[in-house]
């Protein structure tokens, strides 16, 4: 067994097992939220107020690259998925992010958090800002949409399980720690309430449908552990570059 490869690390037993119940499944995959990255210290500086400005600027500009990944990542996904249906549900995550006539989605509303934090558009888009560990770690997401089956790909997307509540606390404290923070910024944090909501739906009935057998589940429960790294480690960026001010090359001189 090659160790690096974490997703095939289950127990050796695990074939002579009988699977877990669709409910007891769910619940394994719930069980993770201690890892999600709410839990990260960057997060919780920001969620009770103690960034700076500059750390608040970095952290909407670092997460812009994960906004603009997004419907890349969805769009790879649909391209391994010859079922009709799926891609009939999974298109409007798209379509959230892009928009279309009459919606701007989520990409602009993110570009309108950026102006609210004093960015200018172009910080955003020209990603001037993103540290090198943030986009190594969205490009790996990415690149296991491209690679993996479109069923385990699409399941490493129920990390949204968790995402309802860390919108909702930014809702609830960011306006009362941040004043300087134009209230216009906040739309793309509600809109996410509900998509997130219909996200996890969708994607936990592909989830608890193709992983039947033991094994199968536990290699899923790696493949959700794969994404909380992937916010993990964006935010142990971010914090050394904004918390312990210690960007990348920070030592070198000149
Ligand atoms: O702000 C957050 O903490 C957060 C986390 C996540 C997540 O859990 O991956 C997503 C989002 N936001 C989000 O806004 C979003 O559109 C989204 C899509 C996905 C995905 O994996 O397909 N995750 C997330």
């Amino acid at each position: 067994m090659n160790y690096a490869d974490r997703l095939n690390v289950i127990s050796p037993e695990s074939d002579k097992l009988a699977p877990w119940s669709r409910e007891a499944f769910e619940q394994k995959l719930r069980d993770k939220e201690k890892y999600y990255h709410i839990n990260h210290e960057f997060h919780v500086l920001m969620n009770s107020g103690q960034l700076g400005k500059e750390a608040i600027q970095g952290w909407v500009a670092n997460r812009f690259y994960y906004q603009t990944a997004i419907p890349v990542k969805d769009a790879a996904i649909m391209s391994n998925c010859w079922d009709r249906d799926v891609r009939r549900g999974w298109v409007q995550r798209i379509l959230d992010h892009d928009g279309y006539a009459g919606e701007e989605g989520g990409i602009e509303a993110w570009l309108a958090l950026g102006e609210a934090v004093g960015l200018e558009r172009e910080d955003l888009i020209s990603h001037r800002l993103l540290l090198p560990g943030v986009k190594f770690a969205i490009d790996a997401y990415i690149n296991f949409a491209r690679t993996q089956p479109w069923e385990i790909a699409a399941s490493s997307s129920l990390t949204e399980l968790f995402a309802p509540t860390i919108h909702q606390k930014r809702l609830n404290n960011w306006p009362q720690h941040y004043q300087w923070i134009d209230a216009k910024g906040y739309d793309y944090f509600r809109k996410r309430l509900s998509e997130a909501r219909r996200d996890v739906e969708h994607g936990l009935e592909i989830t608890l449908d193709y992983y039947t057998t033991r094994p199968q589940q536990e290699f899923m429960l790696n493949v959700l552990q794969f994404k909380l790294d992937v916010l993990w480690t964006m935010l142990d960026c971010m914090w050394m570059a904004y918390v312990a001010d210690k960007p990348p090359y920070h030592n070198v001189e000149g």
